[in-house]
């Protein structure tokens, strides 16, 4: 299975003609494979440079430090940091159970959480004290990332024929979130033993995500022309700007009724270590953006995709209601 790179800018600076290719490639993507990879994204490569400088610097505070805005762990949007075991990713999909409750299948990362700058309902927490431009950077990565996520949105409009705005204006004012993670080195052994993954299969539950990993590797998406099967999402290679990985998320697969339904997706052992049965993996870095619907938003499928032949699936719900179910499961 090959998941083509597109180029964004056909649709950005694109003329009618090229906008309307590049919206019919994108969705035929995210029909096909649940996932996408964008160069011309319109994310600077000096800007993800700095992520990665800042989540390093971030992640390698003292524990103390870190502890001063750790999440507490509720059905509401994440805040702050997560230490390792906080979240498990596993409960997610009975096929990663086995008959467990989950709880021993932990994930072996650590990561923080922010949402809209603006968001009093659901304040960030920062390390004010300790990381003072770590708040600054990420803000205006934010508001990047959801420009672009809305741009994203204008295409998939035009893939799937919906009126102009049906998808953008569900998004309007934003209730996504900003994730940065850090894998901690791991033994090969202690991976393969079956307990412990850097991230279990799971969907995620915005309406898309934006995803940069390093150069480590290890995200794997599902292969569908061989369902329970993985296939690698490998780096971008080394000299190229960084390529914007995209998967469909469960609010997206609600909207359009499974039309386009969400990529599942792991971080597992690296394409180069596979046949390899000890040694350690290095410390691994990505960012993700949960692109979300806003939170009074009704996340029940769009009128478009109920039909005789295509019954509703989903009940109407609200995106913060759905948001509080889904987080519930995590912990
Ligand atoms: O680290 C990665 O590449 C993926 C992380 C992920 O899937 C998530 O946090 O939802
Ligand atoms: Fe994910």
């Amino acid at each position: 299975m090959a998941l083509e790179t597109l180029n964004f800018e056909l649709f950005t600076k694109g003329s009618d003609e090229e906008q309307k290719q590049l919206g019919d490639a994108l969705t035929k993507s995210f029909e096909n494979h649940g996932f996408a990879k964008l160069i011309n994204h319109g994310i600077p490569s000096d800007i993800v440079d700095e992520l990665f400088k800042m989540m390093k610097k971030f992640f390698s505070l003292s524990r103390e430090a870190k502890e001063k805005i750790v999440h507490e762990p509720s059905p509401n949007p994440q805040r702050g940091w997560s230490r390792k075991g906080a979240e498990t990713t596993s409960k997610l999909r009975k096929d990663n159970l086995n008959g467990s409750t989950g709880d021993e299948l932990t994930d072996e990362k650590e990561h923080f959480d922010c949402g809209p700058h603006d968001d009093f309902e659901f304040p960030n927490l920062w390390p004010t004290e300790d990381m003072p431009e770590f708040q600054g950077f990420m803000e205006k990565y934010f508001e990047l990332c959801q420009k672009v996520s809305l741009q994203i949105m204008q295409a998939l409009e035009l893939g799937l024929r919906l009126p102009k705005g049906a998808l953008v204006s569900r998004c309007i004012p934003a209730a996504s979130e900003l994730r940065v993670l850090h894998y901690p080195p791991v033994n090969i052994e202690t991976i393969m033993d079956g307990k412990i993954k850097r991230t279990w299969p799971h969907t995620d539950f915005g309406i898309i995500t934006l995803l940069f990993q390093d150069s480590v590797g290890g995200l794997e998406l599902e292969d569908r022309t061989k369902p329970g099967t993985f296939a690698p999402v490998l780096p971008t290679k080394k000299g190229q700007s960084p390529e914007l990985v995209i998967n469909i998320s469960d609010t997206c697969q609600r909207l359009t009724n499974d039309r386009i339904t969400a990529g599942v997706h792991q971080v597992s052992l690296p394409f180069h270590t596979r046949g390899q049965t000890s040694g350690e993996l290095p410390h691994r870095y990505s960012s993700v953006f949960f692109f979300k619907a806003s939170r009074e938003t009704n996340v029940g499928p769009l009128p478009q995709f109920i039909s005789e032949k295509t019954p509703r699936l989903y009940e109407d719900m609200t995106a913060l209601q759905f948001h509080k179910q889904m987080t519930k499961i995590l912990y």
